[in-house]
């Protein structure tokens, strides 16, 4: 969960830019729930009219990618948003030790940004908006770049289910998800009964009811799994997420509060119910999610968490590596702003794997050692002649392409495909043959691999000859041991010259699927000596 640093207390009224590393918040209490709900034990309602249930415009995935990318700039939200205006001291500075002035701004963020109303408590966490949707970006990463399909590109029709576990009053993280991709959709569970009130009526106001469903309260005891499939009735789902209560006591709670050195109403990191796991912080919750993903395994594609201390990541890596012998996983950070820095890792027990932006989105303190092997390699790079004007004549890229397919063309592959218009093949081979070991026995008519036959289509008939066959191959490439793309891209290399317009065109290989490194790196140093440029 996010650890509050002693750093991130700004003095009250200092001018101050929002760089989404406002810490965990409650309210002092002057904000109040604003439509009735009987569950709901809140002291005083206000109706308030603006909270009527809103529509989800999609916007673009490009559009999501820069969101907070630069500080956020307090007159220009103000000028689009009058309530938050209304916080602002001197029309451009936000307090933020107000825990109404912080709340109002996560509110003008999620409407703004998102076309997302929420109703929050004065008594419970206040997300800071930029961090939660780091998260969702980091996720939208690695289902993407991990698909079935191999496209390594977001498929709108793609139905992605997902479950958040301890979700609180916000909601916050289905709801973001939710407003990004239209095929997604969550169960949302949590153990604290006042959160979860809010929580469903937070679904309601923006009319993702039948998208998100919300389960529990859930019992806190250790008997209640965090990831209950079965009760749920879900054979599989393709994520889990959680920001899990980050501290062991509620006195080390109090002690980080203190630390902060901000007054009682504003420095409070959330109630102790969603703040304090008794049993080991945030490292003995997600020990807990490892502990059932080793039974649940690949009935869940990515078990994820998001960690407040470097240390808990390395202990956690530590366990996922040797516990559970996990390879394919993935670490990052969630950088705001020069201060606030949150980890997050991920684990999968199925074979595909993620892109480098994913698995190794940072570099911890700790070193390289913590990150999962690259999935990614440059093979080639070749300058980007000015391209002919002559229709007849192809472009670098075009004979790049050439040039992987006619290298690739040589081996054995269980399939090989090449997409002119994304200038990318996907290939699957059951091991490795591109060895002279193989070529050799080859040559002298030894079969050199055994392959394993596929399982039929018995469960997924298709309903012509020609479907039936596509699926046959892609049940046969799913049990490749590896899976790869290749890719032609252009890109700006500033080389020797230091120009930035001196264009390169590369070959990246892609490590999509398979449980070995080795294979990887060795198809990628096939590649690179048996490229014949133009
Ligand atoms: C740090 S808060 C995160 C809230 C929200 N997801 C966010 O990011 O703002 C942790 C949440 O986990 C919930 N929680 C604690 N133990 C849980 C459990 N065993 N199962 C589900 N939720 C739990 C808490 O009530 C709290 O809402």
């Amino acid at each position: 969960m996010d650890m509050p640093s002693q750093n991130d207390s700004p003095v009250r009224g200092t001018k101050r830019k929002y760089a989404g590393d406002g810490s965990e918040m409650r309210d002092s209490g002057n904000e109040l729930a604003t439509i009735a709900d009987p569950t709901i034990s809140s002291p005083t309602v206000t109706p308030d009219t603006h909270l009527v249930p809103v529509p989800l415009v999609p916007r673009n995935d490009d559009y999501f990618k820069t969101l907070y990318t630069k500080e956020t700039d307090f007159r220009l939200l103000g000028e689009r948003d009058p309530e938050f205006k209304a916080v602002l001291r001197h029309g451009s500075s936000l307090d933020f030790t107000d825990p109404a002035s912080v709340m109002q701004l996560t509110k003008t963020l999620l409407k703004l940004d998102f076309g997302l109303r929420v109703d929050l408590p004065a008594d419970r966490l206040c997300p800071p908006v930029p961090n939660r949707h780091n998260y969702i970006l980091w996720l939208k990463d690695l289902l993407d770049s991990s698909a079935p399909s191999y496209r390594g590109a977001y498929e709108p029709g793609r139905g992605v289910v997902g479950l958040d576990v301890g979700t609180g009053a916000s909601l916050v993280y289905p709801l973001l998800g939710c407003a990004q991709r239209p095929a997604w959709s969550f169960v949302a569970t949590d153990v604290d009964a006042r959160s979860l009130a809010y929580a469903r009526r937070n679904a309601a106001i923006n009319g993702v009811q039948s998208r998100v469903r919300i389960v529990g309260p859930r019992d806190a005891a250790a008997t209640d799994p965090l990831v209950p499939l079965d009760e749920l009735g879900l054979d599989s789902i393709d994520f889990v997420m959680t920001n899990p209560p980050f501290y062991a006591s509620a006195a080390e709670l109090a002690d980080l509060a203190r630390q902060k050195a901000r007054p009682p109403s504003g420095a409070c990191t959330g109630a102790p119910v969603e703040m304090v796991y008794a049993d080991g912080g945030e490292v003995g919750f997600v020990r807990r999610l490892v502990d059932e993903s080793l039974v649940l395994r690949e009935r869940v594609q990515w078990y994820t968490a998001m960690l407040g201390k470097q240390s808990s990541l390395d202990v956690l890596i530590a366990d996922l590596r040797g516990r559970g012998g996990v390879t394919n996983y993935a670490v990052t950070a969630f950088v705001q702003g020069s201060r606030t820095r949150r980890w997050a890792v991920g684990w999968s027990f199925g074979a595909r794997r993620p892109g480098a932006s994913a698995s190794r989105g940072c570099e911890p303190p700790g070193g390289k050692k913590l990150l999962p092997p690259s999935t990614e390699a440059t093979v080639a790079t070749w300058p980007v002649e000015e391209e002919a004007v002559d229709s007849s004549s192809s472009s670098s890229t075009e004979r790049l392409g050439r040039a992987v397919c006619e290298a690739v063309a040589t081996l054995d592959l269980v399939s090989w495909s090449w997409d002119r218009t994304r200038s990318r093949g996907l290939g699957f081979a059951d091991g490795n043959v591109w060895s002279r070991a193989y070529r050799r026995k080859k040559a002298r008519g030894v079969h050199p691999i055994t392959t394993t036959s596929g399982d039929g289509d018995k469960d997924n008939p298709a309903s012509s000859p020609g479907q039936k066959q596509q699926q046959q191959q892609q049940q046969r490439c799913e049990q490749c041991a590896f899976g790869f793309s290749v890719e032609v891209r252009t890109s700006k290399d500033p080389g020797e010259t230091g120009k930035e317009d001196n264009v390169v065109a590369v070959v990246v290989v892609r490590w999509l699927q398979g449980n070995d490194h080795v294979l990887f790196e060795s198809f990628a140093g096939f590649l690179r000596n048996s490229l014949r440029l133009p």
